[in-house]
Parts: structure tokens; C-alpha cells; sequence
């Protein structure tokens, strides 16, 4: 194993913690508020009785008043990439980003990492059912944070999937990764959604291990 993130002071999770702990306030709170708001917009439809022109000048005050006091993105940029911890800002596991379910991830000491969330109406595909892309995505952070853990990351090159079984929306899911092996550059991953420990998508990854630089 390599680098495990660091311990910011006064915090108390376990270092096989893999990703970001949401504060539940400042942005965070912010954040999941706004993933309530996407999730009932989505509920809405047409049919709410909900007054949407009112809805939408509310939201659009809050983008204005954010934007308002924004700094620029190339400082947001650097901002993201400091420390050598867990990512705030991705969007599966990110607290600060409103389109991570969240998924939270921990290492297990065999070496694989898992993690589960429950995906509402946001990540529909078939009709009550995860949207394959999604499924594809979970995965190949899933299959990044693996390599971390494992101490050798790369760059996805190649992912395979194998969708088995519909994934269900509003049931628990299960998602587990491991490295399987690394060789000079090459590094072979492997990761599967399960519900009620029934696969539903299976990943394979080969991954290049190089680091696009982080930005200054
Ligand atoms: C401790 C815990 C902390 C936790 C903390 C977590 C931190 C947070 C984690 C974040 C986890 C994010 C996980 C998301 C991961 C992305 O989303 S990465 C983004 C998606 N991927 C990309 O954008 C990659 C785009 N592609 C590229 O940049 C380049 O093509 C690559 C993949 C880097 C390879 O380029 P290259 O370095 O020039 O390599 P190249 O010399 O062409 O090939 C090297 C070898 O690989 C082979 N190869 C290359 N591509 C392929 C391919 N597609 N198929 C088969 N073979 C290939 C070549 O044939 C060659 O083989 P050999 O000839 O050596 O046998």
C-alpha cells in the first residue's frame, strides 16, 4: 500500500476511509440540498401542482447570488487539486458536487475497496433501472480508487462491461473493486455493482500508469 490520505486536524474517521466525508455544512450543506432539489424537480414533472415559474426564479437568484461571489475557476482549479487526500469534487464520491450520488468508498485489508448507495430518479436509464453510463461511471472511479489504494494508479485505457441483470433504482447497491495486476505501466482492475449479492454490471479495466499534472 502506498499514500492513504491524510487525517485533516480534529478529524476522526479511520484512514481506510477512501473518500471525502461530507461536512454537512458550508458547501456540503449546500450541495445536498441541491441534490434534494434535482431529485424533486425530477419527481415533478408536469403534473406537480408546484408553481415551476416561481420555482425557477428562486433558483436562479441562488445561481446569480453564487456566481456573484465566485472567485475565478482557474483558482477553483488549483483549489481542487491541493493536498494529497481524497477528492471533494468528483462526481461519484464528491461532497461539493450536487451529481454524486454520493458513494462513499473504504479499503478493506484484502486488499479490495467497496462502498453502497441507494440511486434515485436522477440516475434512471430503463424504466426503474440504472442508466447503463452510470453504471459505467460508478465503475471506473470505483476501479481508479481501487489502484490508489492498491499504490499503483493510472489512467483508464480501457474499461470493459458486462451488464448481467437490470441494476434497480431505490434498492441498495453494493460496489466493490480490486487491483488484480500490474505490470511495467499496465495495471489490470476489477469491479462489480451487486444487489443482494447478485452481480448486476461487472467491470474490467486496464489502466496506463501516467498522471495528467495537476494544475498551479
Ligand atoms: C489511498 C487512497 C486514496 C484515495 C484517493 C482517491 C483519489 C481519486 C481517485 C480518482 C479515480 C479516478 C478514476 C477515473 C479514471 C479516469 O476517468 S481517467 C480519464 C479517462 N481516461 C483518459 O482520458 C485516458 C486517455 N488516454 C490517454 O491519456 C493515453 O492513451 C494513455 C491511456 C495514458 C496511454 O497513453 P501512453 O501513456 O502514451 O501509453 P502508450 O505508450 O500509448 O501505451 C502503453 C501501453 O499500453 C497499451 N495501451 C494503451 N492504450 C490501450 C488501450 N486502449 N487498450 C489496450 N492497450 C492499450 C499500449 O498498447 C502499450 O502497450 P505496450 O506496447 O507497452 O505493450
Amino acid at each position: 500500500m502506498s499514500e492513504k490520505p491524510e487525517l485533516v486536524p480534529g478529524e476522526t474517521r479511520k484512514l481506510e476511509v477512501l473518500t471525502a466525508i461530507p461536512k454537512n455544512e458550508g458547501v456540503d450543506s449546500a450541495v445536498a440540498a441541491t441534490r434534494r432539489v434535482i431529485s424533486a424537480l425530477l419527481h415533478a414533472g408536469d403534473r406537480t401542482s408546484a408553481e415551476m415559474g416561481a420555482v425557477a426564479a428562486q433558483l436562479n437568484a441562488i445561481a446569480d447570488h453564487l456566481d456573484e461571489h465566485n472567485g475565478p475557476v482557474d483558482d477553483r482549479l488549483v483549489d481542487m487539486w491541493s493536498g494529497e487526500g481524497v477528492t471533494r469534487h468528483d462526481p461519484i464520491t464528491g461532497a461539493e458536487n450536487a451529481i454524486a450520488p454520493p458513494l462513499h468508498l473504504a479499503g478493506r485489508e484484502d486488499g479490495s475497496i467497496g462502498g453502497v448507495v441507494t440511486l434515485g430518479l436522477p440516475y434512471q436509464g430503463p424504466p426503474g433501472h440504472v442508466h447503463g453510463g452510470v453504471s459505467a461511471m460508478l465503475l471506473d472511479h470505483v476501479l481508479g480508487v481501487s489502484n490508489a489504494w492498491a499504490g499503483t494508479s493510472g489512467m483508464t485505457a480501457r474499461l470493459t462491461l458486462n451488464y448481467h441483470r437490470p441494476t434497480p433504482l431505490f434498492q441498495e447497491l453494493e460496489i466493490t473493486g480490486r487491483q488484480m495486476k500490474v505490470e511495467g505501466r499496465k495495471i489490470w482492475t476489477e469491479g462489480v455493482i451487486s444487489v443482494d449479492g447478485e452481480p448486476c454490471v461487472s467491470a474490467e479495466g486496464l489502466f496506463i500508469n501516467k498522471q495528467v499534472p495537476r494544475p498551479r
